[in-house]
């Protein structure tokens, strides 16, 4: 099979859509990849480096560890959980100051708020959630109904697309404590009616904690006027914090005072240098942070949120829709011939910042695009996902990777091995 002339011409376009696209500057802003990539298309999973950062970690320890030692922690960093927490609030979380704080992993977070969200309904022992939701957070709920009795009540979306309203509406009542979803599916890419679940919910008496893994820095979000009440994330992706950067966790004003998270650590204490006989969490955000803040974890991210800051939040999410519905039309024209198909929803308005592309090869396949530098991720069963940044994304990469993933099927179709290089 050879490409057709479509097949072809969207492949040449990639270079126009690159000229006319007003982020594409700011590609420059990234550490280049080594000599080998020819296209990233992971972000989705570890956002690239900014050479501000490679600056920024480098003068950290010659300006600010080195000279100040322990003195930093009066200086900014025992703050620092709060102060950055509120700068992405207001930057990519539509919260306003107060509400977000940046401390431990994911998971930690979206255990120690669950937690805290069903011990604040008591008499309530239902948990919502979804069968498609990934992984870390149906395993943590499953602790949290096993520790508080609760009972776990699933709901089976369709796997490609997600949890709908109207799914959420027909299980949630007046025992339900707690509805906990993702905005942005992590394989199908589906982006839930959040303002409508919530508000669902919230009729049944209920607290809704949303997932925001796969939309913080990417697509919008407006916790505050979407009235949500729990939000996590992590900040590795989309917002470039690095390999193991903190996670977020945003707790509405309202609900501050009557939660009580589970991991009670010094660092949530009202007062931490009294070193005090028993525990009193303190006011406001601090009281969900339970340890010492990750100091040099935090510093990648605050250059990641000046280029947002930068580009603007919206055109990043038309870049991003774009550079999807290009990926949905280059496997259209490309790989559907192959068995191909798409996993994701094609209006732009209902899906997040990445594809999911299926196929019984892709196993093996991936692999040996790893080897030629052309970098999707494998998620089980035979999904290919295919990850795009916004800033640091070109459409010539993404025609390069899908180009080579039709030239590997092709091979694979005639009966030829997949040579590594
Ligand atoms: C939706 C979602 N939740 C949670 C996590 C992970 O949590 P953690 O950062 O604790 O590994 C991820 C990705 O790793 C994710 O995609
Ligand atoms: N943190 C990681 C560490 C190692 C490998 C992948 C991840 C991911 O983030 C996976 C991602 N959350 C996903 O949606 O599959």
């Amino acid at each position: 099979m050879t490409t057709s002339t479509t097949g072809s011409q969207l492949l040449a376009s990639a270079a126009g859509l690159d000229a006319a696209d007003p982020l594409a500057v700011l590609r420059e802003r990234f550490v280049p990849g080594d000599g080998e990539l020819i296209a990233y298309l992971d972000g989705n999973s570890l956002g690239r480096p900014l050479i501000a950062t490679r600056e920024h970690l480098f003068r950290f320890v010659d300006d600010v560890w080195a000279p100040r030692l322990i003195r930093g922690w009066d200086e900014g960093w025992m703050d620092s959980p709060l102060t950055l927490g509120d700068a992405l609030g207001a930057l990519t979380l539509g919260a306003a100051a107060g509400q977000t704080v940046v401390a431990d992993s994911t998971t930690v977070m979206l255990y120690k708020l669950c937690r805290a969200a069903v011990c604040a309904r008591p008499g309530r022992r239902q948990i919502v959630l979804d069968t498609e939701n990934f992984p870390t957070d149906r395993y943590v709920l499953e602790g949290i109904a096993a520790e508080t009795g609760t009972q776990l009540v699933w709901i089976e979306p369709d796997p490609l697309e997600g949890v709908t309203a109207d799914e959420v509406a027909a299980v949630v009542g007046p025992d339900t404590a707690l509805v906990v979803l993702s905005h942005v599916a992590f394989k199908s890419g589906f982006l839930a009616d959040t303002p409508a679940i919530t508000r669902i919910a919230h009729a049944a008496g209920a607290l809704v904690l949303w997932d925001l893994c796969h939309s913080a820095g990417v697509v919008p979000v407006e916790l505050d006027a979407w009235d949500v009440d729990l939000a996590v994330g992590c900040t590795y992706k989309y917002l470039n914090g690095g390999p193991g950067a903190p996670a977020f966790g945003y707790v509405a004003s309202r609900l501050q005072g009557e939660l009580r998270q589970p991991v009670q650590g010094w660092m949530g204490h009202a007062e931490p240098f009294t070193m005090g006989p028993g525990y009193a969490p303190a006011t406001g955000m601090r009281r969900f942070i339970s340890g010492t803040p990750p100091v040099v974890g935090m510093l990648a991210m605050r250059d990641m949120l000046d280029l947002i800051g930068e580009a603007g939040l919206d055109a990043v999410r038309a870049k991003s829709s774009a550079l999807t519905a290009y990926v949905i039309d280059l496997a259209d024209e490309l790989l559907t011939p192959f068995g191909v198909e798409i996993a994701t929803p094609r209006e732009a308005a209902r899906r997040g910042g990445h594809v999911m592309l299926t196929h019984p090869s892709f196993r093996e396949l991936i692999p040996a695009l790893w080897e030629r530098g052309v970098i999707p991720d494998f998620r089980p069963p035979q999904g290919m996902r295919v990850g795009l940044s916004p800033l640091s994304t070109s459409f010539g990469e993404v025609a390069a990777g899908l180009a080579l993933v039709a030239r590997l099927l092709e091979e694979r179709g005639q009966g030829r091995l997949i040579s590594v290089r």
